[in-house]
Order: C-alpha cells, then sequence, then structure tokens
C-alpha cells in the first residue's frame, strides 16, 4: 500500500499538518510503536490483533467449510465486527459477490426478502458472534433456522458458527452439533477481519485467504519506528494530527466499486476504537466518483473539520468508451472507463487542495488478495497508532456494551438502569 500525504501538509491545506510538527511526531510514534512492538509481543488484549497474519491458520478454516463447500451463496449471520469485514473480502475479491449475502439488521422487512431470494438448499450459514448473546445476530439466526426448516432444508448441515467458548450461541452449536471455528484470542471484533471470525465467507466462495494474510503479514513485518518508513503510521499519525486541528471527520473516499464496503469496514474501525472521552474523528463514508456528484460540494467549500481519504487501485481490469462519433464528445474518443475514473481521481485530490482542504491518498498495486490484505491490516496499524497519540482505549466499546445491554433489558421486560433510562429519555413532541 501507498501513502501519500503531500495534499495533508501545512503548506498546502488548513488544517493541514507542517513538515517540523510530522518531525515532532515522529518522536511520539517512536515510543507507541514501542508500546504496540510490546503488546503484540506479549500478546495483550488487543495489541494481539496485529498478530494475526501469523495466527491465522487458513487450512482450518477451510477444513472447517469442507463440508458447505459446495454452496453456490452463504449468508452470514453476525454484525458489526462479526459482519463488516466478511464483507468487505469478499465484496472485495469475490468475481460473484452476490454470492455472499449478510443479515446484520433486524429490520423485518428485509430479512424476510433477503431470505425468500436465496436458494436455502444452495446456501450456506456462518454465524458468528464474539459474544455469542449479540441479540441481532441471536434472532436473525432463529429466523434463519426456521425459514430453512419451512422450506424443508436441513440448517444444521449448512452452518458454520464461530464463536466463543460459551455463551447462548455456543449452546445452540453444541446442541446440534454443528461444526464451529474457535475466536482469535485477545482480538476484538472490529480488528478480526483477518481471523476465524472474517474469512469463512472468503473460504466459501474459495478466495485466496492465503494471499490476504500474507500480505498482511507483510505490512505487520514492516512496521517500525517511524511514520516516515511505515505507510501505515504516516497514514495514522496525519489522521491524529489533522484531528489535533480541527479534522473531526474523516471521510473515506474509495474510487472503487469493490472497496464501498471497505469504508463501512472502516467506519466500524475508527469510530468504535476512537470515539472516546470526548475526542475521535467521525468517519463519513463515500464512493468515487458517484459521491464527486454529491459529497464533494461539502468536502471542497462546507466546514474546515474534515480530512478527505481516497483510496484506488493503481491497476485494474477496464473497458473502453466506444467511439462517440459526435464533436461533442470528443473527449471520451479513446478513452476507457478506469481512465476516466482515473482522471476523477486526480481532479478530486487537486480540486481539494486548490480549496486547502486535507486530503490523503491511498493507493493499491492493484486489488488482489495480497493487497487487500495490506490496506485491511495498514488500517487496523494506523488506528492503534491514533489510539496510542490520543492516549484513548482503543479495545473497548463502552458506549456500544450499554445499548446491548438496554435492548436485551427492554425485550426481556426488565428493570435495570439501561431500561429505567430508556423510559425516561426526553421527549419533547410536536405532532
Ligand atoms: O460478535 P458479537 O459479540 O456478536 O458483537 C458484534 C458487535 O457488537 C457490538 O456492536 C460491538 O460493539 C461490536 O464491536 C461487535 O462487533
Amino acid at each position: 500500500m501507498h501513502v501519500d500525504i503531500g495534499a495533508a501538509l501545512g503548506t498546502v491545506a488548513d488544517p493541514g499538518v507542517d513538515e517540523d510538527a510530522l518531525d515532532a511526531l515522529d518522536e511520539r510514534v517512536a515510543a507507541a510503536h514501542e508500546t504496540i512492538a510490546d503488546g503484540r509481543e506479549a500478546d495483550e488484549f488487543g495489541y494481539a490483533a496485529l498478530n494475526l497474519p501469523d495466527r491465522t491458520d487458513p487450512e482450518m478454516i477451510r477444513e472447517a467449510v469442507e463440508p458447505v463447500a459446495d454452496a453456490e451463496y452463504v449468508v452470514t449471520v453476525g454484525i458489526g465486527g462479526s459482519a463488516l469485514g466478511a464483507k468487505t473480502v469478499t465484496a472485495a475479491l469475490a468475481d460473484d459477490p452476490d454470492r455472499h449475502v449478510v443479515l446484520d439488521n433486524v429490520d423485518p422487512e428485509h430479512v424476510e426478502r433477503t431470505l425468500a431470494g436465496l436458494p436455502l438448499e444452495d446456501t450456506a450459514i456462518s454465524v458468528v458472534s464474539k459474544s455469542g448473546t449479540t441479540a441481532e445476530t441471536l434472532a436473525n439466526f432463529l429466523v434463519v433456522r426456521e425459514a430453512y426448516e419451512s422450506r424443508g432444508v436441513d440448517w444444521t448441515e449448512r452452518t458454520v458458527a464461530t464463536t466463543g467458548e460459551s455463551g447462548p450461541l455456543r449452546e445452540l452449536a453444541d446442541e446440534e452439533d454443528l461444526p464451529t471455528l474457535p475466536l482469535p484470542d485477545g482480538v476484538p471484533g472490529r480488528f478480526a477481519a483477518l481471523s476465524t471470525v472474517g474469512l469463512v465467507p472468503a473460504a466459501i466462495v474459495d478466495l485466496d485467504i492465503e494471499g490476504l494474510l500474507a500480505g498482511a503479514g507483510d505490512v505487520a513485518d514492516d512496521l517500525g519506528p517511524s511514520l516516515y518508513d511505515t505507510p501505515a503510521y504516516a497514514y495514522g499519525a496525519v489522521a491524529y494530527a489533522l484531528e489535533e486541528r480541527g479534522a473531526s471527520v474523516n471521510a473515506v473516499m474509495p474510487y472503487a466499486e469493490r472497496l464501498e464496503y471497505f469504508a463501512e469496514w472502516f467506519a466500524q474501525l475508527w469510530a468504535e476504537s476512537l470515539g472516546k472521552d470526548g475526542r475521535g474523528q467521525t468517519p463519513a463514508r463515500a464512493l468515487g466518483a458517484t459521491d464527486q456528484h454529491s459529497q464533494l460540494q461539502l468536502y471542497r467549500a462546507g466546514p474546515r473539520d474534515k480530512m478527505v481519504t481516497v483510496v484506488r487501485p493503481r491497476e485494474r481490469a477496464d473497458v473502453p468508451v466506444p467511439d462517440p462519433g459526435n464533436e461533442s464528445l470528443s473527449y471520451l474518443a479513446g478513452a476507457d472507463l478506469g481512465e476516466l475514473l482515473d482522471a476523477e481521481y486526480d481532479a478530486t485530490v487537486a480540486s481539494l487542495s486548490a480549496a486547502g482542504r486535507p486530503a490523503v491518498e491511498l493507493e493499491l498495486d492493484r486489488l488482489d488478495a495480497r493487497n487487500l490484505g495490506e490496506l485491511l491490516y495498514a488500517m487496523e496499524a494506523a488506528c492503534v497508532l491514533v489510539g496510542e497519540l490520543a492516549d484513548v482505549e482503543t479495545f473497548t466499546q463502552p458506549a456500544v456494551e450499554w445499548g446491548k445491554r438496554a435492548a436485551r433489558g427492554l425485550l426481556a421486560g426488565e428493570d435495570t438502569e439501561e431500561t429505567r433510562t430508556v423510559a425516561d429519555r426526553p421527549s419533547y413532541r410536536i405532532d
């Protein structure tokens, strides 16, 4: 992965980072790197995520999915870190990304419509929950099972469960003797894309999970004490410095449809890890070139509270634009769609710079398993670095846990601190 921070420098952008500020920050990066390296060495909670490229055993995943490997489709039942990484990988790498469907939300109409559209006899189920207690996942799993039963399909032969040693999902899996995969130790869900949590659907649709891990491993091996030698840290350090200078929004804008999900995955990683103690950038999801025609106006001329992260593969399969045969369209003559997309990417960075708005470029050589592994790992390392620099608890998510407890308490009709807070929530109705 290549990082270009030129359009985020103080000579170009406001907010921007001066080179001497970067030099000063580099000393703090060195100290943070030492903490990260020590955490990895001791396999401490959270830091252990950065060891996944070495720890994840692709063979074990392939063996576990063997009974369902002939399925045409796979449905992930999971939410947050138990779904976004898996979908990011298949969306980016599968020839037919529609072979992998995610049921994360519990919107009844969506669940019903999704299941109605799937040939369940030919659809594997990957049910994933780290805690084993997430209400959305368990409710959807029960609904999915019933849909299989009502169509006379044995779901127990089509399901792989990924969960911990105990908890309701583990009990359901044990009751039915389902094949189960273990969770990686000490890895929060949002950092678990490169593990059993994220790779089951990829294995079912036979993607190169070994290449993905190898790409991630290359970045892991190259993490060093200076941002000038470590692209992942350069990205994290600049994002941190820009946030300090007022960029409270990080708009992630891949110029590749296949990376649209990557922006979703990034949003959880950044928000849940860094949104603590009154700080943290708000991740915004965008897609180039589509959002040039909607959000870019705000990014270029709205409040100076944003950085834009653009992402693209340098090489991609191309489609020539047919000869327009029309003088007014002559600029398209001989062009390819990819060329047009690249021109739009370049124009976006230039246009943001011309308006003094910071942008950081992330480029992959091409969008394959290896390069995707590099990108995912680099963003995780960047996130951990920002957490160290900002001195927040990167690996916890107490605010989200509160909501999960509240939802469970409400459904069970319990009287708890959370359910009382829900009952007493402010209201000022204007009907
Ligand atoms: O994997 P689970 O335990 O079911 O959790 C799924 C998701 O639940 C919550 O929203 C957590 O904050 C997320 O970090 C987690 O990824």
